[in-house]
């Protein structure tokens, strides 16, 4: 039996999990987590019954107290409540479906604690990289990615010996808006960049798919998962999503990794692995499908690569501004505060803005985000 804990629980990659939880009869759930969905973390609850549920706000534990009376889940709450399902004596592995980088102390906590981690929490890696993969290393922890591109990379790793990797070929969608020019991008509405052209996935992560700062973030999640240098990761835009990445290696052989667009494959591979099981659902047809295309990023219309690619090379802190500037707009965006473009326009203003901090720890890095969130605020 496998005990999993899940921060997150209640949305996009926390509901899949629990779509994997359901039907693999050796995955049993310990912990869950979420930021204010307590109707739906209640029905986790009494489903999977852990041994801990945490919840945000502490009014809100209270309220899930209350529903949860009659078992014997306990309820917690917080970032302390975070920590102590990060942490919790009878799990084996963390899954870390929490957005934003708001995912680094219990991460770590539960690193310390010598889980391993199922990681789709991105933002955590891109702005703590530097802490998190040594610590893995020391603690003999396994990183397992659960994003799908680095996923497929992780599977197109499997047999093969690091150093003969010559590049990563990053496959992104080009988001909503592919094709477009900044013309056209500066009266897109929110309701135009939540449709992914294949993906069923989060606010957040949809709005950064239409700007591209989500593979901005990707390939910096490439760098610390996998100790490649950023000009040995090259973007390669796949509008169908099909072709999920591909490493290149010394011998000219490209492997990649195919499948439908589905987010349980990746996350059910990080909870099973190195075993491939059995799952339901849609095949790839080679038959039916004529053509797979392939494109080169458009990095002056979409600067959210650009930024990443910057970000890395300023290296300490500058990541974490990228990341935190972002986390900002895309809230003002969703909350119809700023405008599309906007989001690119406060990400250049704080990296602009910014002092590099070398190595920064995690109060530092912490300390950077606050910067960033009262730059915001006093400029937009
Ligand atoms: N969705 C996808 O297909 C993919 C997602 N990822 C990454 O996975 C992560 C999750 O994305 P996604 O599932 O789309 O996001 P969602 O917005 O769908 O879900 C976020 C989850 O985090 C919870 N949460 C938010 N704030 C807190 C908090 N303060 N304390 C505890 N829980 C909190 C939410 O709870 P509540 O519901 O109560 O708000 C929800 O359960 C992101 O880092 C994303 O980049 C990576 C690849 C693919
Ligand atoms: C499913 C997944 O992993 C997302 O990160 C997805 O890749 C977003 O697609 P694009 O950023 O390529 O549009
Ligand atoms: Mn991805």
């Amino acid at each position: 039996m496998k005990n999993v804990a899940i921060i997150g629980s209640t949305g996009s990659i926390g509901t899949q999990t629990l779509e994997i939880v359901r039907v693999q009869e050796d995955l049993n759930i310990v912990a869950l987590a979420a930021g204010s969905n307590i109707e739906l973390l209640e029905k986790q609850a009494r489903e999977f019954s852990p041994e801990v549920v945490g919840i945000w706000s502490e009014e809100n534990a209270a309220r899930l107290r209350e529903y949860l009376a009659d078992t014997d889940i306990r309820v917690v709450a917080g970032m302390d409540g975070l920590i102590e399902i990060a942490e919790l004596s009878s799990s084996d592995i963390l899954v870390t479906a929490i957005v934003g980088m708001i995912g680094i102390r219990p991460t770590i906590a539960a690193i310390n604690a010598g889980k391993d981690i199922a990681l789709a929490n991105k933002e955590t890696l891109v702005t703590a990289g530097h802490i998190i993969m040594p610590l893995a290393a020391e603690k003999n922890v396994a990183i397992l990615p659960v994003d799908s591109e680095h996923s497929a990379i992780f599977q197109s790793l499997q047999g093969n010996v690091h150093g003969d990797v010559e590049k990563i070929l990053l496959t992104a969608s080009g988001g909503p808006f592919r094709g477009k020019d900044t013309a056209f991008l500066e009266n897109v509405q929110v309701e135009d960049a939540l449709k992914h052209p294949n993906w069923s996935m989060g606010r957040k992560i949809t709005i950064d798919s239409a700007t591209m700062v989500n593979k901005g973030l990707e390939v910096i999640e490439a760098k610390w998962l996998f100790d490649v240098k950023p000009e040995n990761i090259q973007v390669v835009v796949q509008p169908q999503s099909i072709i999920h990445s591909m490493v290149e290696y010394r011998d000219g052989a490209v492997i990649a990794q195919l499948g439908t667009p589905d987010m349980k494959l990746p996350i059910q591979y990080a909870l099973c692995y190195p075993e491939r099981r059995y799952m339901a659902g849609d095949r790839l047809d080679f038959w039916t499908m004529n053509s797979i295309l392939l494109e080169k990023p458009d990095m002056d219309t979409f600067k959210g690569l650009k930024y990443a690619y910057s970000a890395i090379a300023d290296g300490g802190s500058m990541p974490t501004v990228f990341n935190a500037a972002n986390e900002c707009a895309v809230a003002k965006f969703l909350d119809r505060k700023i405008r599309f473009l906007d989001i690119y326009r406060i990400i250049e203003e704080c990296m602009a803005s910014h002092t590099v901090i070398e190595n920064p720890d995690v109060s530092q890095i912490l300390d950077t985000e606050r910067w960033v969130y009262d730059f915001v605020e006093s400029r937009w």
